[in-house]
């Protein structure tokens, strides 16, 4: 993937605690229909209504022992009843920024390095959510990354002329039917054609699918982000993904994928907090990385092959020099074991 490049590359990820959290500071963050469940849109019956429905049918969507066919009814049982209540409640359109604004929805830790990197190297980004279409849009314009190189399958919502939800457009799309709908969109995709590298992002196993409907696809590198039940469904998701993140709430992972694909001639590199982390580039070279004192803008040197000494020297005086600084996107805590093993002697 990174040989054939940026032009015959896109990426296809889901939305709902894929794109987005899944929590912070120890609370679950809403999905693009919880987002809905606002006083602002729905009386408190329907409030209620929602919460059992989320509270019945979320602990099947994840049941590691039901198959997908199993859990098929459930989901569209769950979406549909969820719709026809939202329906009822005559959700008002020009509510919606609102309610996102209100709302504790958050873009995974990264996401600006992620939405910038793939517009900036015209890589087209499909996000394919069985969430709400209205309402992702309007999370994603609020963090200010919608940008022209964006594609969305999801769930549109449909109003009448004084701006009242009246319907749903389309076919459903719940977890569970990605692959059908992947096929039935296939033709309309013409920007996604010619492209047959494929990173997929996905938080569920039925987002595996997402990339049925790419025609001549060659390689397809899969990404899993395991958010909850994570010891009832690691096994599951080694043997489905190709790469499984644990609880990670950041975009660091697929980041470094790309930057390995974009621009592969420059080592990949993420500062965290006052420590340093760095990704080797392809080539094994090194790269150090220095700040103008009078912008915000740094520089990157090169500093020949890599050695496990000069590995730690680098992180030494960059743990020293880079302490001040602060290049949004990047600064994290760095993982206090992930300090053991760069200081250790071996
Ligand atoms: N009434 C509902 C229905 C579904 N969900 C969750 O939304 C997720 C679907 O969106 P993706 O972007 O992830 O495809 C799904 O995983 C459900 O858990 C919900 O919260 N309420
Ligand atoms: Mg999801």
């Amino acid at each position: 993937m990174q040989k054939a490049g940026p032009g015959s590359l896109q990426v296809i990820s889901d939305f709902d605690m894929t794109l987005t959290r899944f929590a912070h500071k120890g609370k679950r963050l809403p999905t693009t229909h919880n987002i809905l469940n606002n006083r602002l849109l729905i009386n408190e019956d329907s409030t209620k209504k929602m919460k059992e429905l989320l509270n019945t049918y979320y602990p099947i969507e994840i049941d590691p022992s039901l198959s997908p066919e199993e859990k098929l009814p459930y989901m569209v049982t769950w979406w549909t009843e969820v719709h026809e209540l939202l329906i009822q409640q005559r959700i008002r359109k020009d509510m919606l920024a609102q309610v996102v604004r209100e709302s504790s929805a958050m873009l995974r830790e990264g996401y600006r390095v992620f939405f910038d990197c793939l517009a900036e190297h015209r890589v087209p980004l499909l996000i394919f959510s069985a969430g709400v279409g209205d309402v992702l849009e309007e999370v994603i314009r609020q963090n200010d990354v919608f940008h022209p190189n964006l594609h969305i399958i999801s769930n549109y919502m449909d109003f009448d002329h004084t701006g009242v939800l009246q319907a749903f457009k389309g076919q459903l799309i719940h977890s569970y039917n990605k692959r059908d709908v992947a096929l039935s969109h296939a033709t309309a995709l013409r920007e996604l054609h010619g492209r047959p590298n494929v990173l997929l992002l996905g938080d569920s196993l039925g987002d595996l699918n997402m990339a049925d409907g790419v025609s001549e696809a060659q390689n397809i590198l899969t990404v899993g982000f395991l958010n909850d039940q994570v010891e009832e469904r690691k096994e599951s998701y080694i043997n489905s993904f190709d790469i499984v993140l644990l609880k990670d709430e950041t975009m660091d992972i697929p980041n470094v994928i790309l930057r390995h694909i974009v621009s592969p001639e420059m080592a990949s590199l993420s500062l965290r907090g006052n420590q340093s982390i760095f990704f080797l580039p392809h080539n094994s070279s090194c790269f150090a990385c220095s700040r103008s004192l009078s912008s915000s803008t740094f520089s990157l040197s090169s500093l020949g092959v890599i050695t496990p000494s000069l590995l730690r020297s680098w992180f030494w005086n960059m743990s020293a020099t880079i302490s001040s600084m602060v290049i949004p996107g990047f600064i994290r805590p760095f993982p206090s074991e992930t300090c053991s093993l760069i200081n250790s002697p071996n």
